[in-house]
């Protein structure tokens, strides 16, 4: 995320572009950027009227600016000079502990149990969050989400957050992705801080670590984090974990974690069906205020079948499309506008069956030995190259592409994709043969 200095020097340059000089003298160059926290920039503005116009006419802009900027929903929020004793900068010294608590935290305030949709791909997650959020600690610890990217985990993870600081706002919270835990862990033993970072990860009510899939291979971190594990669990504090596969599939995961996150309860959130989809454009469309038939929400829900993040993008595709064209969202603008709008790129028109005769011809051997039993290495490799390539372009669970491939098991697919993942970070060859392969076939 960019600093609240670089952050406003973006915007401030494009509002330059958008609007007239004397609109830009009057309303952008007045605002005062005073705070980015917790995905909330905090404007302070010099009076009641600017603050009127902000509302009316500049918020829309602000945040199509900042999300190009940040890749994050960030609410504005307006505040007028004087009358706000939250608007000064706060000191160090005189920030409250919840701010720092909150900050910590990073938790998107979007992300609640509010906003989000239940289907039945989620509810039994959904359920579990829940609970753990009332009584964090006592039933299922650790909690652990897995399944496909964009299906909900991180919102059902800042869900928990987020409610329990409502429950109690001096909540200590910690979310971090895997990466970051590693990141922060190896800093601490280049600057020597270990004790600093023990402290800061073993003294939280609540742990959220998000994508652990990227703990495989990292001993020193895995280490690093089987002690904090343990001295949160001990102290009864929740723990709420997420991957893209469940802990036992997970390659080179210690066994001792394995068995550690199998203590609480693993629960998979499946992509939502179509009345979820429809539910999910609908709660958007209102939150961000977009006018949009049902029907025409539907009929993008038929469209975009693979993850919610897909869904919600295509949904401000559209929103800005009819913005562009000045007219209002209807069916058939949707309709007519497939291509621009990057809603006829349906994955599920490229095939695992198109991979297959297109990996097969490549390497010169039959679809049919892709899908047979044949262990001679000259087979096995382009079979897991076409696993590979199935996993990367389409949305087919890892079950599905096992079953095309004559009925293997999803472990295998999982065998197949890791083998090749490794191989591409140290085979030029393979990887500037996997590039021609996904050029033509995403041509
Ligand atoms: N059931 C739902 N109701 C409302 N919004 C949802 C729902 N599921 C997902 N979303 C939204 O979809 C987007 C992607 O969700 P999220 O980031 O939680 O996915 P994820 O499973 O953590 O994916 P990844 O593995 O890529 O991190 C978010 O904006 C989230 O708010």
């Amino acid at each position: 995320m960019l600093d609240l200095d670089s952050l406003w020097g973006t915007i401030k340059a494009d509002f330059e572009k958008e609007v007239a000089p004397t609109a830009f003298n009057t309303w952008i160059s007045t605002a005062d950027p005073v705070k980015l926290t917790n995905n909330r920039l905090t404007i302070k503005l010099p009076s009641e009227l600017h603050r009127d116009y902000w509302q009316r006419n500049l918020t829309e802009p602000l945040l199509e600016f900042t999300y190009a900027a940040t890749h994050e929903d960030i609410e504005p929020v307006f505040v007028v000079a004087g009358d706000e004793p939250d608007v000064a900068v706060p000191s160090h010294d005189d920030k409250p502990v919840t701010h720092h608590v909150r900050q910590d935290a990073k938790l998107n305030p979007k992300y609640t149990f509010d906003t989000f949709v239940i289907g039945k791909g989620n509810q039994m997650a959904h359920a579990a969050a829940l609970v753990v959020s009332e009584e964090p600690g006592v039933m299922y610890n650790p909690l652990f989400f897995y399944g496909g990217v964009g299906l909900g985990k991180t919102h059902l993870m800042h869900a928990i957050g987020n409610k329990m600081l409502v429950d109690d706002a001096d909540t200590k919270i910690k979310y971090v992705t895997s990466e970051a835990f590693t990141n922060d862990f190896i800093t601490a033993i280049q600057s020597k801080t270990q004790e600093q970072f023990r402290e800061e990860y073993r003294n939280v009510d609540l742990l959220l670590v998000d994508d652990i899939q990227f703990f495989a291979d990292k001993e020193g971190t895995q280490e690093e984090f089987f002690h904090t594990f343990n001295a949160l669990y001990d102290d009864g504090k929740q723990i709420v974990l997420t991957s893209d596969r469940l802990p036992n599939e997970i390659p080179k995961l210690q066994d001792r974690l394995v068995s550690r996150f199998a203590w609480g309860l693993s629960v998979d959130i499946t992509p939502p069906d179509l009345e979820t989809r429809i539910a999910i454009l609908r709660n958007k469309a209102n939150a961000d205020h977009i006018d949009i038939p049902d029907e025409t929400l539907g009929y993008i829900a038929s469209h975009i079948d693979s993850n919610v993040r897909e869904l919600e993008g295509a949904l401000s595709r559209v929103h800005a499309y009819s913005k562009l064209v000045h007219a209002p969202i209807t069916t058939e603008l949707v309709a007519n506008s497939l291509k621009s709008l990057k809603l006829d790129q349906h994955s599920s028109e490229l095939t695992i069956g198109v991979i297959q005769e297109k990996v097969a011809k490549f390497y010169h051997v039959s679809q049919a030995d892709l899908k047979g039993k044949k262990r001679m290495k000259a087979i096995v490799m382009p079979r897991q190259i076409a696993m590979y390539l199935a996993r990367e372009l389409t949305d087919s669970s890892l079950p599905k592409i096992g079953n095309e491939f004559g009925g293997k098991d999803h472990t295998t697919v999982i065998h197949a994709c890791d083998k090749i993942a490794d191989a591409l970070k140290v085979n030029a060859e393979l990887r500037s043969e996997i590039e021609t392969l996904k050029t033509e076939l995403t041509r």
